[in-house]
């Protein structure tokens, strides 16, 4: 077991716990069971000298029973209050990761999968519970047994004790190297468990991809390498235990078998009583038990100190409102809307994507951004969100730092339309107020759907808004998915409208009354449109070009289409692109 691991553990049980007056009871609840349990061999002994000399005593036999009485209430008490103080630090520890994990910075995503992470809230919480409860406490119980035992052992006969005291450390030698061997194997056979976790999930959340790609046989493999680790690791595991476990128990034995020999030795030659005989194989029964189940402890502290760690590391991300950002105070006057000034960004310290953008969207206006795949354009949002910070540079709004405002207060100014349309299992009605605070009338919502075209389809189905979608939303067509993500960005009425391809998976008559709608939408508004077909951003305001991480022209239709040859060439390609269709089609 690691030290540090140790201490982490205890940190967080500490910074999780219940009050110290639950915890203080429960500890000394316990502590009292194990002091009771070691006057029972006592009065045993007392009770069995008596018998010898045949005189009953019924007082001593009675006190007998109510101490065992005692105890196993005591036992029963203890033991489910230190499964509620278990429970207790579960479900805070869990609700402050969960809390904490959906707070997590974007870049945190993109580098860590989603089913290790659920693994880490599910698994590791739980290995953690249940060392403390099934784990820590006997195993201080089972120490206050066994001292307690060995000291009485020491005063109903020395020599005893000595033999015993002699034959019980040779366990732990042979044990100790094995225990650093095992920290190993629970470490990789914890951490595999979170990747075969991952590796299900990403294959399930994507099955369709699976089937159409035919990666089935694939898929297949890679899971059973997973399991076959998972095996391999169990089997190491097994193989360690395999050894510690009879290694204990023979130890075990050959003290019973010593402690017999001598005992009966003894009491046949009239140096010890019959029931100080029998008082001593109860003590050497209480060490012996938890002494037994300290292998166990010594398992289960490996595969808990790794799920600490991991546990640990969850902890110490920092949430994405904690981050700063590092801005260039710029002095410059800006139009009411957002602005772009100098902003440089990089995902990695590889490559840089947006190098040196300058540009406004004005409020009441429709900025186009267009420019080739991987250009940047879904990262301008991605900035506007604040999913990730800039390096560089500064992106303001109405003239201040969109970083100067509280992160949740600047993200409910926006609405988001992505290209691939989001949506959460639950119903309709769900998906249009997701996240929304604001009380929402009937009519509020209906007014969005007849906008966004959506009505005869929700009146058409048995359930109307309260339809379920299915995860992800497979119930409904690609259409009506961005039709939902449209209906949901109008009753947001945010001041900024982000709108990725909005209408690119509607038919050309939903898409001319959608567009129309969106065109109300905007005014007064900031927009920002992303647009592969042209022809949808020609009648903007404004177009921004990005051509490698610059922005290489600035302006309308007529004026681009004339002195930028990207831009140039894009519209042509297109131009052919739906001559052809015409062709084809006629
Ligand atoms: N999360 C990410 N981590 C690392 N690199 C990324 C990430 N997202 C995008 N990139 C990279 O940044 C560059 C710009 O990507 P972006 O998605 O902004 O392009 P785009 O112009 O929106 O492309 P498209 O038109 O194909 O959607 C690409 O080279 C891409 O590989």
């Amino acid at each position: 077991m690691k030290g540090l691991s140790f201490k982490q553990f205890i940190g967080i049980i500490n910074r999780y716990r219940p009050s110290r007056l639950l915890l203080g009871l429960a500890f000394l609840l316990t502590i009292i069971q194990s002091g009771v349990s070691l006057f029972v061999p006592l009065i045993a002994m007392n009770l069995v000298d008596l018998l010898v000399i045949e005189e009953i005593n019924v007082l001593i036999l009675l006190g007998l029973v109510a101490l065992f009485m005692f105890q196993i209430a005591l036992s029963a008490i203890s033991y489910y209050m230190m499964v509620l103080i278990g429970e207790k630090i579960i479900v805070r520890l869990r609700e402050d990761l969960w809390n904490k994990v959906i707070r997590f910075p974007v870049r945190f995503f993109d580098s860590n999968n989603s089913g290790e992470i659920m693994s880490r809230i599910t698994n590791d919480t739980f290995v953690m519970k249940s060392f403390f409860v099934d784990q820590l406490i006997p195993f201080i119980t089972g120490l206050i047994s066994i001292v307690g035992s060995v000291i009485i052992l020491f005063l109903i006969d020395w020599t005893m004790a000595l033999i015993f005291l002699i034959v019980f450390p040779l366990a732990f030698l042979i044990i100790n190297p094995l225990g650093k061997k095992m920290y190993a194997v629970s470490r990789n056979l914890q951490s595999e468990t979170a990747s075969f976790q991952g590796n299900l999930n990403r294959v399930l959340s994507e099955i369709r991809l699976v089937k159409f790609s035919v990666a089935e046989d694939e898929e297949s493999i890679r899971g059973s390498n997973h399991a076959r680790k998972l095996y391999n690791y169990g089997i190491q595991s097994g193989k360690i235990l395999a050894i510690v476990s009879p290694v204990i128990t023979s130890t075990n034995l050959m003290a019973l078998i010593c402690i017999f020999g001598y005992g009966g030795y003894q009491v046949a030659t009239g140096g010890m009583s019959a029931g100080a005989l029998v008082a001593i194989v109860f003590y050497i029964f209480q060490i012996v038990t938890p002494l037994t189940n300290m292998a166990q402890f010594f398992t289960h502290a490996q595969r808990t100190m790794g799920a600490t760690e991991r546990i640990k590391s969850l902890l110490e991300e920092e949430s994405e409102e904690d981050i700063v950002t590092n801005i260039d105070n710029l002095s410059i006057k800006t139009e009411p809307g957002i602005t772009f000034a100098n902003v440089r960004f990089s995902y990695s310290a590889e490559k840089e994507v947006l190098n040196n953008i300058s540009f406004s969207a004005i409020k009441g206006q429709k900025t186009a951004i267009v420019g080739e795949s991987g250009a940047g354009k879904t990262t301008i949002f991605s900035l506007i969100e604040r999913f990730y910070q800039i390096d560089n540079g500064d992106i303001l709004y109405n003239g201040k730092s969109i970083y100067s405002y509280n992160l949740k207060e600047w993200r409910e100014k926006i609405s988001y339309v992505s290209q691939d349309t989001p949506i959460m299992e639950g119903s309709i009605r769900d998906n249009l107020l997701y996240g929304i605070k604001r009380d929402i009338s009937e009519s509020e919502i209906i007014k969005s759907l007849q906008i966004s075209d959506l009505e005869s389809f929700v009146s058409s189905l048995p359930q109307g808004l309260d339809t379920e979608v299915g995860e992800k939303g497979v119930r409904l067509s690609g259409g009506q998915k961005q039709r939902i993500a449209i209906a949901r960005a109008i009753i947001r009425d945010p001041e900024i409208l982000l709108l990725d391809e909005a209408t690119a998976h509607l038919d050309g008559q939903s898409e001319s009354r959608v567009q129309d709608a969106l065109n109300n939408l905007m005014k007064n508004r900031t927009t920002i449109i992303i647009a592969h077909r042209l022809s949808t951003v020609k009648d903007a305001d404004c177009i921004v070009v990005l051509e490698n991480g610059i922005v290489s022209g600035y302006g309308k239709h007529y004026e681009l289409y004339q002195s930028n040859q990207l831009y140039k060439k894009l519209v042509d390609q297109q131009l052919i692109s739906n001559e052809l269709e015409l062709q084809v089609n006629s």
